[in-house]
């Protein structure tokens, strides 16, 4: 019976879902208490309350909410919306969220290995696309968690069996990304992160246009070839021809979506944008799947899609 008075009282103030919330359309006071007395409530617990706020110059809206938090219970107020509106769905605003492939991208030397280190500690949700290279290995590097090490001849045999979601020549050593890793954490669901030159990047943003791109910079080329030079990876001849290609590299920082500075000694500074960059698009509404979702359950004001987006194959 309660219930009923409850529901119909709400109904005729039009108070809408949030209630508690104080964000009750305001009511002239007449015309609620008007209600108030057909209804039979005037004496119901609260509404005495109500009514000497409402006096006392407490604004309708505040006085009516007021009333409905002492005299109702959560579950009345959200029985009164429901029969105004019909039943309030539980299913999950969000679905689920399609994963995002971040391309991080810059010079040699400038940075990327160190950055994508941090960044993997702070952020578990990304798997970390491991390349394939034909190089030696450097100083500390792990195979399978850096790089794949492999031959010339495993890579050539590679690239004739189509196994490589990309491949490039250089500096004289073979670089690609093996496809199945890649193909299986997008498939669980799960960000991955791609460190590519340029080449790769561009060939990777062909097959997947939804991806972020991130191009990483140092301060200036200066600072980039004392880097360089202190991580001694390099003898004379080959760090000439890397400073020549990163000359080269940076006219092409337009292709790219964002642009982060690595600051000698603060790369924790760009493992943040970084990491902001990613937490924003992983939000942005084109992720969300709605094929996971009944369209009976879509936001109203969100148009179901009139196709689904389907995981581009390589
Ligand atoms: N913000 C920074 N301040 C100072 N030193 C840095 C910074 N970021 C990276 N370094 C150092 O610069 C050197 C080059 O970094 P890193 O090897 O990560 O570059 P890279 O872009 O991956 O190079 P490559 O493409 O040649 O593999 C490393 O010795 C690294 O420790």
């Amino acid at each position: 019976m309660r219930a009923a008075n409850v529901s119909s009282l709400l109904r005729q103030l039009r108070y809408p879902y949030a209630t508690w919330q104080c964000s009750v359309p305001a009511s002239p006071y007449a015309a609620a208490k008007r209600d108030l007395t057909k209804q039979g409530l005037a004496s119901l617990p609260g509404s005495q309350g109500w009514e000497r706020r409402f006096r006392m110059g407490t604004s309708s809206q505040q006085a009516a909410a007021s009333a409905s938090a002492e005299s109702y219970s959560t579950a009345e107020m959200c029985r009164a919306v429901e029969a105004e509106l019909g039943k309030l769905s539980t299913a999950p605003s969000i679905p689920a969220l399609e994963p995002v492939k971040v391309v991080i991208s810059g010079p040699s030397g400038v940075g990327k290995d160190a950055v994508i280190k941090d960044l993997q500690a702070k952020r578990p949700d990304l798997h970390f696309v491991v390349t394939a290279t034909s190089r030696p290995k450097r100083p500390g590097e792990v195979e399978g968690v850096d790089y794949f090490f492999v031959s010339k001849e495993q890579f050539e045999e590679w690239i004739r069996s189509d196994e490589l979601l990309e491949w490039a020549l250089v500096y004289g050593e073979y670089k690609g990304i093996p496809k199945t890793q890649v193909l299986e954490a997008l498939a669980r669901g799960t960000n991955v992160i791609f460190r590519l030159d340029i080449q790769g990047a561009q060939t990777v943003r062909r097959k997947f246009p939804d991806a972020v791109s991130i191009f990483l910079v140092a301060e200036s080329e200066a600072a980039l070839v004392k880097r360089l030079i202190d991580r001694k990876t390099e003898p004379m001849d080959k760090m000439i021809t890397r400073v020549e290609t990163a000359r080269q590299e940076m006219q092409h920082i337009g292709e790219f979506d964002y642009v982060v500075l690595n600051k000698d000694g603060d790369l924790e500074g760009a493992v943040q944008q970084l990491d902001a960059i990613i937490t924003a698009e992983r939000q942005r509404t084109h992720r969300i799947r709605w094929h996971d979702s009944a369209p009976s359950q879509l936001p109203s004001r969100v148009a179901a899609p009139e196709k689904l987006p389907e995981m581009q194959k390589c």
